[in-house]
């Protein structure tokens, strides 16, 4: 790797660069700089995905065979090769995807730690002695990979999500089929780049790149991946679960949220707002985990208001390249005409537009939108029901904190949830009530740390747990042995 001037990733198939048996390329570009190309990525079809599938099953006896540990040296070599390229990984995502540069740098950081955590993991339990109740024989369990397993991710954490998902499924024992998202295909190259400087067996990583609806499903659905492991939209999430059901392999999905922040009466005013001027409009809102409701008790609706728009008033969008950078665009021209339909919505339902809501002024060359505030918004807007991934925030004033809590649970996702009171019956009723994977108490929505498990209630996943010890039970199965002499 040398630097980030336009490049074409390559395939990585059995230990190999090559181009896709289509011929095709597709562009990455630079959602800051609208017609610059950040580079090319192969547009591969189901043969390229074939050959991946079948390097992948061809490597997984030699590494499933080796130790644990052994294979945890391998993560810890890809993170002291990803470790030496951060500033290379990071600006390529910023200029594929618009996130700051520090706050790639932070992911970027995040995921070395994350392939040193589970290089330990290699060294860790993996079952246990239960007493049989034949005296002269031994039970344990014991844990087993999975066999081939197809990891499908989006471009919002382009080196976070996949090396959350292939480093536990890595060192567990399983062979990887990385589909990153084509958005942020270069960025996922120069990561997988760091897995061959660190000398992985051929064939036990593996890349492809493409159009999702082409070569998403032509993996997800391949009879002989074994496993699915997919963080994205609710809509395609299902379908790889549709899929999944119907010739029995393992599934898990990490999907939206539409998460909110309480701020009741007694809350620590400065700190709610800076959390969620944080949670909802970091990464321009484009988290699972960002705050886009914002519950505020009525007692202190006005002054609370008034500091969140001095404070949004201070953030500075432009080119996430840019030190004095804040806010970057959205990733893409998709992603920048969803969130302009929904703040549209938000007018037309009768929410009131209190800051933001168009593209900033003298930022016309990316996607831009403005960090944008409604009031009055009621449970039943279109924008407070779906997830819009953008920087939008919709106020919702209420009497109680029962009534906070209801308002807060009445959506259908329910991936993570925050509220900031000073009161600890509040926390508790909170912490009991909330409908989340994740609930956190004057902290923000977002921040999710590598050792917990991560995951959401109702249509924010699949039910499963990603992250920390937790990922052992989705990339493993369990093997009860009885063992009598
Ligand atoms: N939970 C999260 O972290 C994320 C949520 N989203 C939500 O989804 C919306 C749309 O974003 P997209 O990038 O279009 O998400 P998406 O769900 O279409 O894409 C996620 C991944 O799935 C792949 N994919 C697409 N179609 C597929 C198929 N039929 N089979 C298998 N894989 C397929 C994509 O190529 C990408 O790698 C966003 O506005 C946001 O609301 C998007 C990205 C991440
Ligand atoms: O908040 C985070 O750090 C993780 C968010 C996440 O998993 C996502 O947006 O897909």
């Amino acid at each position: 790797m040398s630097d980030t001037t336009a490049f074409t990733a390559l395939n990585y198939i059995g230990g190999q660069w090559q181009p896709a048996l289509t011929g095709k390329l597709d562009a990455s570009l630079n959602p800051a700089n609208k017609g610059e190309v950040v580079g090319y990525l192969q547009s591969s079809d189901q043969a390229d995905v074939d050959l991946a599938v079948q390097a992948a099953k061809n490597a997984r006896i030699v590494w499933r065979k080796l130790a644990g540990s052994a294979r945890g040296d391998f993560l810890y070599k890809a993170a002291n090769i990803v470790e030496q390229h951060i500033n290379e990984i990071a600006e390529t995502m910023t200029r594929e995807m618009g996130k700051t540069f520090a706050e790639a740098k932070g992911e970027t950081a995040r995921g070395v730690a994350i392939l040193r955590y589970y290089a330990g993991e290699g060294m860790r339990k993996v079952g246990d002695v239960i007493p049989s109740t034949d005296s002269e024989a031994m039970m344990f369990t014991t844990r087993v990979p999975l066999g081939v397993v197809a990891v499908v991710t989006p471009w919002n954490f382009p080196v976070a999500i996949p090396i959350w998902k292939m480093a536990p499924a890595l060192v567990y024992g399983n062979t990887v089929v990385l589909k990153p998202a084509s958005e942020t295909a270069l960025t996922a190259a120069k990561v997988i780049q760091c897995f061959h400087e660190a000398g992985f067996p051929s064939g036990v990583v593996n890349m492809v790149t493409g159009k999702g609806s082409i070569i998403g499903p032509a993996l997800t659905e391949h009879p002989e991946v074994n496993g699915i492991t997919f963080t994205g939209s609710n809509t395609v999430g299902k379908g790889i679960a549709v899929g999944a059901i119907a010739r029995g392999a393992k599934y898990q999905l990490e999907m939206g949220g539409k998460n909110p922040v309480i701020v009741a009466a007694d809350a620590d005013l400065d700190l709610a707002v800076e959390a969620t001027i944080s949670g909802g409009l970091r990464s321009t809102g484009q988290k699972c985990t960002a705050t886009s409701r914002v519950i505020v008790q009525n007692e202190i609706y006005e002054p609370f208001v008034t500091k969140l728009l001095e404070r949004v008033k201070q953030l500075q969008m432009g080119d996430g390249m840019s030190p004095q950078t804040w806010m970057g665009p959205c990733a893409s021209e998709n992603q920048y005409n969803n969130v302009l339909s929904y703040i549209r919505q938000g007018v037309e339902e009768g929410a009131i537009l209190l800051y933001g809501g168009g593209k900033p002024k003298g930022l016309d060359n990316g996607y831009y939108v403005e960090p944008t505030i409604f009031a009055q918004v009621t449970s039943k807007m279109t924008i407070a029901q779906e997830e819009i991934f953008g920087p939008v925030l919709a106020l919702i004033k209420v009497e109680s904190l029962e009534e906070a809590i209801e308002a807060a649970n009445d959506v259908e996702f329910g991936l993570s949830a925050s509220i900031f009171t000073q009161n600890i019956g509040h926390m508790l009723s909170f912490i009991s009530e909330m409908d989340a994977g994740l609930v956190r108490i004057n902290a923000e929505s977002a921040g999710v740390e590598l050792q917990a498990p991560f995951g959401g209630m109702k249509q924010s996943s699949s039910h499963s747990r990603e992250q920390g010890q937790a990922a052992i039970e989705f990339y493993t199965s369990i093997k009860t042995v009885f063992v009598k002499a």
